[in-house]
């Protein structure tokens, strides 16, 4: 089976620009990271930055649902936040709160080091796992206000290269926290799947025993660092993840948001012990548009650091991943052709927010029409 790290080998990420050490740039935003003019009246449309209006209300009733797992309706709240939203928060899941400690621990020593240091174990053009930039800033010409670890597997050999004496002292963390989060996806994909009315005998690759074993998964740590123009900044530009589930921690300083059908931003605010659950793109395919990948963006601020942990859970990369044969029928015919996550990354990767429409069937040909499609394309 092709690991994930050979999912970019035909399709390389140059990320040539220079500036990354962000403690050098506090005092003025440089241009290459300025996304809206100062001054211009079109800055609030500038890059689709505030094109869909924020909702900065503080209504509890509303916003991004927060689900107890051991809630016995669970599968149906589950369901209904993936068909509404895309995204939804889940408490009492099981994950002990020290982990989170721990690995947000992780995040501050391996982002306070030197630049050159960090850069020993910069992310290569065609590769997955290494220090660097998102890899959708190449599909933007200005740069973000962020720098991130990507992580597959054993965080050995990375670690290995920024602490050589040291190597063991967050390894053991970072194998602990991803051993938690496959644990926890497996149990948010069966969720995720009765709440569709499939079960797991129907998904051949979650195994006999149904426990999602040969699951493929990466580890993204992100560091958005205080930001002397944050109105002008960009922390993580949107974008829909490639995955089935991700599963993201943040740390307590707000600025993720997520697009909402007719509703526009909303901010997803930091829950003590919460971790956020994002419907990603080959969920989207599976689920045969049912449950639609949610568009995400962060934002930055002028006084705090922000770190988020994110855990992108998919299928094993070689399996075709189509519409479910239960959710398909002569009224909702198949909208997507099966494809491989590791095609479909490679998509992704030259495509970015239209990859979803490149492996559409056709909407006209099923008199449908995706609208979230439609939004994502704009990007
Ligand atoms: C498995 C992966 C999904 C991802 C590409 C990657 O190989 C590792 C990084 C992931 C990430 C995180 C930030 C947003 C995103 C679109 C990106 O550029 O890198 C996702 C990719 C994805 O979900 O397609
Ligand atoms: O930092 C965040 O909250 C979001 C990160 C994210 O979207 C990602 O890593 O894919
Ligand atoms: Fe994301």
């Amino acid at each position: 089976m092709p690991s994930l790290s050979e999912a970019f080998r035909g399709h390389p990420v140059y990320l040539h620009h220079k500036h990354l050490d962000f403690t050098t740039l506090q005092e003025q935003l440089p241009d290459s990271y300025a996304w809206t003019q100062p001054d211009a009246d079109h800055a609030a449309h500038y890059y689709h930055l505030t094109s869909y209006p924020s909702n900065d209300h503080n209504d509890d009733t509303k916003g991004v649902p927060v689900i107890d797992l051991n809630h016995p309706n669970a599968p149906n709240l589950i369901g209904h936040a993936c068909k509404t939203w895309g995204v939804f928060q889940v408490v009492n899941h099981g994950i002990p709160m020290n982990l989170f400690t721990d690995i947000q621990r992780a995040c501050l020593a391996l982002f306070s080091l030197p630049l050159h240091q960090k850069l020993k174990a910069a992310r290569s053009p065609d590769g997955v796992s290494g220090y660097g930039r998102a890899r959708i800033s190449s599909f933007f010409p200005k740069l973000m206000w962020s720098e991130c670890f990507t992580i597959l597997d054993s965080p050995l050999n990375l670690f290995l290269q920024l602490w050589p004496q040291d190597y063991d002292k967050y390894c053991e963390i970072v194998m602990e926290y991803e051993a938690a989060m496959k644990k926890l996806a497996a149990k948010l994909m069966c969720l995720v799947l009765a709440s569709l009315g499939i079960s797991k005998e129907d998904i051949k690759w979650a195994g006999p025993p149904g426990d999602f074993s040969g699951a493929c998964a990466a580890l993204h740590l992100n560091s958005y660092p205080s930001c002397p123009d944050p109105d002008r900044a960009m922390g993580l530009a949107a974008h829909t993840d490639s995955t089935l589930l991700t599963i993201l921690h943040q740390n307590n300083v707000s600025g993720l948001q997520v697009l909402k059908d007719g509703e526009g931003w909303e901010a997803v605010p930091p829950l003590p012990g919460g971790l956020v659950i994002n419907v990603g793109d080959l969920l989207h395919i599976l689920s045969n548009g049912l449950y639609p990948s949610v568009l995400h963006r962060v934002q930055v601020n002028r006084s705090r650091q922000r770190f988020s942990v994110a855990y992108l859970y998919g299928p094993p990369t070689n399996v075709e991943i189509s519409p479910n044969a239960k959710l398909v029928g002569p009224s909702r015919p198949a909208l997507y052709r099966s494809v491989t996550w590791n095609e479909y990354l490679g998509t992704k990767a030259k495509h970015f927010n239209k990859a979803l429409s490149v492996v559409r069937i056709s909407s006209s040909v099923n008199g449908l029409f995706d609208l979230k499609e439609d939004q994502n394309n704009d990007f």
